[in-house]
């Protein structure tokens, strides 16, 4: 549940960027994120928050397509809200669950799939909410399903148990993934865009581990 206070935009807005898979059929849904990539690479950004990152990353690749998913409304009325002051023609959002989005995730897509972003996923803390931390096995298989072998698989965190986690989670599936740093992630992070938890860890002062890895060669 958001704690952000909410604000409203038109109706008319948020179908403009954002796309419901709940709502339509499945080929259409599909249909329409193909049109839209029209055979250009494509990035997608899974728990996009309030947009930030996409929009940096859109302004600066204008020819090239990105697609954030979210399930909160709240936070996707602010990317929306974003997205359309900065006129990023190359973003839109779908308003999902991203473990229902890959996979439920359509073949072929047409367009080449550059990179899969995770930034700042929830952490989760407390033992008895693990089971909500979306990198686990299932979603990672699914997510690997839909690399093509120069697909980058980026994550992000801040916390120190979470990394712990996602390497012990990659490494098992060291037969899918290969890790581009050697010990699957690195804290020496360049040109990373801002986003609302990467500013907040900067403020807490706390190290930045990314992790980055593409398909096995096997
Ligand atoms: C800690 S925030 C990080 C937001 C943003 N990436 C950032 O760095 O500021 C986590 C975001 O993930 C979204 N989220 C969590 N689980 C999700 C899921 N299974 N599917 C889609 N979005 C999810 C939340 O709604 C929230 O916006």
């Amino acid at each position: 549940m958001s704690r952000l206070r909410k604000i409203e935009i038109p109706d008319k807005l948020w179908s403009k960027f954002v796309l419901n898979w709940e709502k339509e059929f499945d080929h259409i849904f599909w249909g329409k994120i193909n049109k839209f990539a029209n055979n250009r690479s494509l990035i997608i950004e899974c728990c996009c928050g309030k947009g930030e990152f996409l929009v940096e990353k859109a302004r600066s690749s204008p020819s090239q397509k990105f697609i954030g998913i979210d399930y909160d409304s709240d936070v996707l009325t602010r990317a929306v809200k974003l997205t359309n002051q900065n006129n990023c023609k190359n973003i839109i959002y779908l308003y999902n669950d991203i473990r229902k989005i890959f996979k439920n995730f359509y073949f072929p897509l047409k367009s080449k799939l550059d990179k899969i972003y995770i930034n700042f996923p929830d952490p989760w803390p407390k033992k008895r909410h693990w089971k909500r931390r979306v990198i686990q096995t299932v979603l990672l298989k699914d997510i690997h399903k839909v690399m093509n072998k120069n697909t980058a698989l980026h994550i992000v965190t801040d916390h120190d148990e979470y990394v712990q986690w996602i390497k012990n989670h990659l490494s098992e599936l060291k037969n899918l993934f290969r890790p581009v740093y050697n010990n699957w992630y690195t804290t020496k992070i360049d040109n990373l865009e801002k986003t609302t938890y990467m500013e907040k860890a900067v403020k807490k002062g706390n190290t930045i581990y990314q992790f980055i890895v593409k398909k096995s060669l096997t």
